[in-house]
């Protein structure tokens, strides 16, 4: 709205003195008004918002647990999520079977009970895995793990086998070399130092050799371990919508990429390996097109029988073989991490392994790794097995609820929002577990339904459980056999070590102090 100066209001006025000052009264007020106009409409505008945002927010709380208001207006609790503290993650736990925060638009419905997250992992009708929006840009649109439902399920049929207890024993020989490399390596450091890094580096060659066998170069190994933690640094949970060059989520981008063209060149040579050459299977892309060929033998055989996996070609391949050094790297890191910080502080594990160590290879140590022999390693299982209950790399599994959700009978969680089923807890029952915040392995030895079943949330369970599973308990407990049978191992214990640092999952504050030592097996 404006005055007309040129109006009847201006006649009259006996000098142009006098119809200045009118003038510059009328600019005035006309400046304020106008101005105080926008103001208004501004803070209307905000207080409308706002209210809004409250309001949605009381709605979709409903009775669970949460903070009263939203504290922090739209943004909510962002800068905390922009680092994360276990301490607050368990707080959050604490405070309810159910509680929610909101983050911007996102409201965030957290499962805090064993049931609760069990319920959610086995209810595909209503939730699916939640992947924060630059991961679909980094695995590419295209990837499997996208897929929901029966098209998941059917995918998933086809990776099985992959992981199967005689697909696992073809890996052994080759982890078995890059487990001697790399005990060889840390016993020659000079002294102590941060093993976090070492370890990632470590599992990351473990992974890949037992993906790619000797189709990946050392060069490419080297590569890839240089750089995946650009990756995880890349995975936030608010991006910009669109990749910048040379920002974090460029750099995430361009090294998955270069992966997935490493892998596909694999993929390629493992095609003529077993394709044309005949050759025995040796690794996981071996195995894959082995299946694929024997399925191909058996349909021309017997046109009825029903295929059980179907052709993929080298780019699919390798995307999938992403996903699973995507899903493996972090976890598996983070297992490493307090499985060799724990029992090198507890000398009564250490021998009780060295002991089962030499009487299932009849006191010879170069006796090698085979799954026989893995499966007659009892104790060692146990102790892998009391590290992930004590210290469950994976926190918790974001999903989203694809239609509105009874999670209970009070409260029904809103399409859209994001929920977390969380398997610390489950891990932490002192019902189920007892003394749960104390690392004793035997617990293991009489175990009881719920320890395994129920409760046993490490991996997930439902239509997603982890598909490497039976993989890592092979991997840890054959590795952390020859390393304990081979080396002492030295931690230098800081104000830190115990505490729990999360990033992506979890790991010592202090990024784990070693030191190792060669030894004779045979010394008492
Ligand atoms: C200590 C190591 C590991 C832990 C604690 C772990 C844990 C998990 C968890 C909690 C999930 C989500 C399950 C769910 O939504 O119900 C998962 C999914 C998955 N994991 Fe693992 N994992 C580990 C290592 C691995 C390894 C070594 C591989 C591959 C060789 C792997 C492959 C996968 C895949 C492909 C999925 C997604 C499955 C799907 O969506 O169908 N993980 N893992």
């Amino acid at each position: 709205m404006s005055f007309n100066t040129t109006s009847p209001l201006a006649v009259g006025y006996k000098n142009a003195q006098q119809y200045l000052d009118i003038e510059t009264f009328i600019t005035k007020a006309q400046e304020t008004y106008s101005s105080l106009t926008w103001i208004q409409l501004i803070f209307s505008v905000i207080a409308i918002i706002l209210s809004y945002d409250q309001i949605m927010y009381q709605i979709r709380k409903g009775s669970i647990a949460g903070p009263r208001f939203k504290i922090w207006p739209i943004i909510g609790p962002f800068l905390e999520s922009l680092d994360p503290k276990f301490e607050e993650y368990k707080a959050k736990w604490d405070s309810g079977e159910l509680s929610c925060v909101s983050i911007f638009h996102k409201f965030v419905v957290i499962a805090s009970s064993r049931d609760l997250a069990r319920k959610i992992l086995a209810s595909p009708k209503y939730v699916k895995p939640c992947v924060v929006d630059v991961a679909i840009k980094i695995l590419r649109p295209t990837n499997w793990v996208f897929l929901d439902g029966k098209q998941h399920t059917d995918y998933r049929r086809s990776l099985n086998g992959l992981f199967s207890q005689k697909a696992l024993e073809i890996y052994i020989p080759v982890q078995e070399k890059y487990m001697d490399i790399y005990l060889d390596k840390f016993t020659k450091f000079d002294g102590p130092r941060e093993f976090f890094p070492e370890f990632r580096e470590l599992l990351c060659a473990l992974s890949l050799r037992t993906f790619c066998g000797d189709y990946i170069t050392e060069e490419q190994i080297a590569l890839i371990a240089d750089n995946y933690y650009r990756i995880t640094a890349a995975l936030e949970l608010v991006n910009f919508p669109i990749i910048i060059p040379y920002t974090k989520t460029w750099y995430g981008k361009k090294i998955a990429d270069d992966t997935m063209k490493i892998f596909e060149k694999c993929a390629a040579m493992a095609k003529v390996h077993i394709n044309e050459e005949a050759g025995k299977p040796a690794c996981v892309m071996d195995e894959w097109i082995y299946l694929m060929k024997d399925a191909r033998e058996k349909h021309s055989e017997d046109p009825e029988a029903k295929l059980l996996i179907r052709e993929f070609s080298n780019k699919e391949i390798s995307e999938a073989i992403f996903t699973f050094l995507f899903a493996s790297q972090d976890a598996s890191s983070s297992l490493a991490c307090w499985l060799f910080q724990i029992v090198a502080d507890r000398p009564d594990v250490v021998e009780k392994i060295r002991e089962e160590q030499l009487a299932v290879r009849n006191n010879d140590p170069s006796v090698p790794l085979s799954l026989d022999l893995i499966n007659e390693m009892s104790y060692t299982n146990n102790v892998v097995k009391e590290s992930l209950r004590y210290r469950p790399p994976v926190l918790m599994v974001p999903y989203v609820v694809k239609q509105s959700f009874p999670v209970t009978e009070t409260y029904t969680a809103p399409k859209g929002s994001m929920i977390i089923p969380t398997l610390y807890p489950a891990l932490h029952d002192p019902e189920v577990y007892e003394d749960p915040d104390t690392f004793i392995p035997e617990r293991w030895e009489n175990a009881t339904g719920d320890m395994y079943k129920r409760n046993w949330l490490v991996f997930g369970t439902g239509p997603h459980v982890c598909l490497g599973k039976n993989y890592v308990l092979m991997l840890f407990t054959g590795m952390l056999g020859k390393f304990v049978m081979n080396a002492d191992l030295i931690h230098h214990k800081t104000a830190l070590s115990e505490e729990i640092k999360v990033f992506a999952t979890i790991f010592p504050k202090d990024d784990l102090i070693m030191e190792w030592k060669s030894r004779n097996p045979l010394e008492a």
